[in-house]
This record gives C-alpha cells, sequence and structure tokens, in this order.
C-alpha cells in the first residue's frame, strides 16, 4: 500500500511540476512572442515542448535535429535567461530533439491535457515528460513514381557541357549525386536565368542516383508540388502526400519561384523541407534567383535554402556556346562547318535552350533536304530566329568586332598607320559601316580618325574589289557581317 501511495505521490508531484512549469512557459512564450513577433515565434518556437527540470537544467524539446541546431542557435542564450528570470534555481536550458507525438501527451499552459496537432496554427506552449530517440526511416532504390516527373534520359552528366558560366554549379551537382546529404551541400540550390541548365543538371543528379540504385528520388516542378498539394488537400488525402514525400531520400523541386504568392503550398513546403534535411535527406532545389533575391517567398524559407550550398550559373560565353554547339552538331551526325557554328554563337546569345533549338533546325533541314549546312543556308532557314535577335550595330562595334577579328589594336581603327595589316582591317570596317548602318560617308570618315570622305569611298570600292578576286576574304566579310547585321 504504502508502494503504491508513494507512487501515486510521485505521479502527483510530477504533475505539479509541470502545471507549474507551463504556467512559467506560457509567461515566456508571451514575452518571446513580444520580442520576436508572432511569425519568427510560429515558425522556430511554438514546436518548443518543455521537458524535465534537473537540479538547475531544464529540457527543451523540438521535433528535428534543425530545429533544434537553430533554436540554440538563435534564441539558446535568450531561452537561459527568460527561465532564469521566472525560476531562479533554473540556471541552464538543454534543447534535445524528441520526434514529433513521441513525448507523452502534452499539456498546456493551463496544466490541461492537449490533444493539439504539433502543426496546429494555435497550439499553445507545451510542456511534456521525457522523449523518444529519432529513429531512421529505411531507404529504397527507386524513383518515387507516385511522385515524380519522369526524367529526361537526354540530361546526363556526360552530356552536359561544362565552362566557366556553370562549372561551379556542375560540380556541386556532382557532388551531391556521388554524396547525397553531405554537410553544406544540403540543400543545393541551382539558380540563373532561362534555359541555361539547372533543369538539366537536376536531371543528371537524378539519373546518377538512380543509375547507382542506393537511394529513392522525387523530381517534380513547384507547380507540380502545388497541384498535387492541392489535389490532396481536395481529396482529404493530404496526409498521404506528406507521408510519400518525407519518404523520399532525394527531394528535387524544379522553378521554385513558381511558389512566389502561393502561401500555404510554401508553407507545406516548408515543413517537407525541415523533415527532409532533419531526417538526413538530400533536397536539391532550382530557382530563377538567388534565395536572397526571391523576394515573395517567406523569409523563413529563403533563410533555409540558403543554409545549404547555393550554386549559381552564369549566361553562357561565347566560347561555352561553341562548345554547346561543337558537341550537339557532333551527336547529331551532321557536318556543321565552324564558321556555322561561330556564327550561331554570335548571334543567339540569350540561352542555350534557343540555341540548341536554332541547331536542331538547321539539322532537321540537312537531312530533310539532303544538303549541306552553309552560312547562306543557315541565314535562310533560321530567318526568323536570327531576326528576333537583331539589333542596331554602332560603327564602334563594327570597329570592335573587325579589330577582334584581325587581332589589331581598336585604338588603330582611329590611327594613321598605313601598314596593311592595319590598313585592310580599317577598310573592312568603313565597308561594314557603309552597309550596315545609314552613316554618310563624312560620317563614316569622321568616326574613323578624321578621315577624309574619299576614304572611306576608297575603302568601300577596294573591299567590293577584293571580295570578288578572294573568297576566302570575302567569306570573312561575309561572316563579319552576318554577327554584326541589324
Ligand atoms: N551546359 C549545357 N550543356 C548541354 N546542354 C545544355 C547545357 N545547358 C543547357 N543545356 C540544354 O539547354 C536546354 C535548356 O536547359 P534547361 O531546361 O536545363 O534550362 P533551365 O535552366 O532549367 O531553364 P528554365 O529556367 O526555363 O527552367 C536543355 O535542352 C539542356 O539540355
Amino acid at each position: 500500500m504504502t508502494g503504491g501511495l508513494e507512487g501515486y505521490d510521485a505521479v502527483a508531484e510530477a504533475n505539479a511540476q509541470k502545471s507549474v512549469l507551463a504556467i512559467h512557459w506560457s509567461r515566456i512564450c508571451e514575452r518571446l512572442k513580444a520580442e520576436v513577433g508572432e511569425v519568427e515565434y510560429r515558425t522556430w518556437l511554438r514546436q518548443i515542448t518543455v521537458g524535465p527540470v534537473e537540479e538547475d537544467e531544464i529540457t527543451l524539446y523540438l521535433p528535428t535535429r534543425f530545429l533544434r541546431d537553430w533554436v540554440r542557435g538563435q534564441y539558446g542564450d535568450r531561452l537561459g535567461t527568460l527561465w532564469n528570470a521566472e525560476v531562479p534555481a533554473i540556471r541552464r536550458v538543454e534543447l534535445q530533439v524528441a520526434r514529433p507525438g513521441s513525448a507523452s501527451a502534452p499539456v498546456q499552459a493551463d496544466g490541461a491535457a492537449a490533444a493539439a496537432p504539433a502543426n496546429s496554427e494555435d497550439a499553445a506552449p507545451r510542456v511534456a515528460a521525457a522523449p523518444a530517440p529519432a529513429q531512421e526511416e529505411p531507404r529504397h532504390a527507386e524513383v518515387r513514381s507516385d511522385l515524380a516527373a519522369p526524367l529526361d534520359p537526354r540530361f546526363t552528366f556526360d552530356t552536359f557541357v561544362v565552362g566557366k558560366p556553370n562549372e561551379f554549379a556542375y560540380a556541386c551537382a556532382r557532388r551531391v549525386a556521388e554524396r547525397p546529404s553531405s554537410p553544406g551541400f544540403n540543400p543545393l540550390f541551382l539558380y540563373g536565368g532561362v534555359g541555361l541548365g539547372k533543369t538539366h543538371l537536376m536531371h543528371a543528379i537524378g539519373a546518377e542516383l538512380l543509375r547507382e540504385g542506393k537511394v529513392s528520388v522525387a523530381y517534380m516542378s513547384a507547380e507540380k508540388f502545388m497541384y498535387r498539394f492541392i489535389a490532396a488537400i481536395r481529396s482529404q488525402s493530404t496526409m498521404e502526400f506528406k507521408e510519400q514525400l518525407r519518404s523520399v531520400d532525394v527531394l528535387m523541386i524544379d522553378d521554385l519561384q513558381f511558389l512566389i504568392g502561393k502561401d500555404n503550398t510554401q508553407e507545406e513546403f516548408f515543413h517537407t523541407f525541415n523533415a527532409l534535411v532533419d531526417a538526413g535527406r538530400q533536397i536539391v532545389v532550382s530557382a530563377d534567383k538567388s534565395p536572397s533575391d526571391l523576394s515573395g517567398l517567406e523569409d523563413r524559407l529563403r533563410t533555409r535554402l540558403g543554409c545549404g550550398m547555393v550554386a549559381d550559373i552564369h549566361a553562357t560565353t561565347f566560347e561555352l556556346r561553341i562548345s554547346i554547339l561543337e558537341a550537339k552538331a557532333s551527336a547529331s551526325g551532321v557536318v556543321v562547318p565552324a564558321k556555322v557554328l561561330e556564327f550561331l554563337a554570335h548571334k543567339i546569345t540569350s540561352n542555350v535552350r534557343e540555341l540548341e533549338g536554332a541547331l536542331n533546325r538547321l539539322i532537321a533541314h540537312a537531312n530533310l533536304f539532303g544538303r549541306p549546312v552553309t552560312l547562306e543556308a543557315t541565314q535562310d532557314v533560321l530567318h526568323d530566329i536570327l531576326k528576333a535577335h537583331d539589333r542596331r550595330v554602332t560603327i564602334e562595334e563594327i570597329q570592335r568586332k573587325v579589330a577582334e577579328h584581325w587581332n589589331i589594336r581598336l585604338t588603330d581603327m582611329s590611327s594613321a598607320r598605313r601598314a596593311r595589316a592595319v590598313a585592310r582591317p580599317r577598310q573592312v570596317a568603313m565597308y561594314l559601316a557603309k552597309q550596315l548602318t545609314s552613316r554618310s560617308l563624312p560620317e563614316i570618315g569622321r568616326k574613323f580618325g578624321n578621315r577624309d570622305h574619299t576614304t572611306v569611298m576608297h575603302a568601300v570600292t577596294r573591299v567590293t574589289e577584293l571580295m570578288e578576286q578572294d573568297p576566302a576574304f570575302a567569306e570573312d566579310v561575309e561572316l563579319l557581317r552576318r554577327m554584326l547585321e541589324s
């Protein structure tokens, strides 16, 4: 009997302690809310559950490792001070991870048992007895067909052409494919302008991981994510959707900017994100801007997205465009002369998708009509695309391009030097200025070191003659003209 009574006393005492702690915690929460604001509080602090006090230390539980680390880093000291102010005997705060639902029935601030779900908007501060250790979930080698958009088999690391603008993003993607969830690489955030290879790299990561056969991978656009989420709400199957998402090893979400302004979907993504990273799973996200520039995404999500590795893909350079064209032309089996590739790389600078589209059209044309690809044919076949990229050319641009082409100094365009190596390119630049701009001969002459209009006239005549006599020279001039054409 005594034992029974002692047991009763212990339970009663524990409950009394919980009630008292709940009152203190409730007051601390009010202070915190006032200090950090409602949103911060709801994001980071509301999920704290109060545990036991032992000697001068109180234990607080958080549902995930990420939250625990974040709260410790951002609010650890403050929590200690506030607890000490409430209960002077408490001098230290210990933060631990407890899986949601593993602690004994949460107790609200008034001491009553609460059935509030972990994510309920109005969940009160919670006090619990003891945590249960987090468990690893089993892993499978598969693409989650219920979640995934199919991966494009053409988008692999082998077919991705690497150059200065994308080498960092490529290296990060490779690293994640080799060792998912490596510290510092989770999440991997890839960003860059339209059509520069973000999706390609994500698919390449997926393909590589599946080839290794070690993990389950889910890939979908942010738009698809939102529609899946809405559909799940409608069919009252959000739990299944969440579970599916949270059971993958690698979750890849493409074009995250789509979630701007979609607050509920962002919220869901945020929770999924935390749950996965916390369970040691890899997240890969792409967007058109860096996390800090994605205004319209909630701050806490942007903060989270920037916590791992952020890698940008820059606009292509001429060299990279040439390499990509060479690789794609060679894979097609159609011979595309270097001059045509150079011409395309000069003309279509916007993004790789357009460049690839132009080349594909040329190749299809060559295959269909069995004609060789020439500069003339290119201009014909791609008439509309090239027109869209046309722009007004200036005499300065002409001078620069011509000087680059013959490797002379730009200043020689207006210098008095008469050596042929300098004089001939200068004449070509004058000829092109006459052809491609509406400037008069005297105006052109002035731009070339105040030369007389008769000098420009002579240049035009001389270049025309030379083009008739020397096909190689004619081709050079023609190439320059096409590059500059407006
Ligand atoms: N470095 C590269 N090497 C080979 N192909 C590339 C490269 N970069 C892009 N591409 C190709 O360009 C096309 C567009 O790339 P992708 O779809 O990956 O762009 P994105 O950055 O995801 O664009 P968006 O912002 O529109 O989603 C694809 O066919 C892709 O294979």
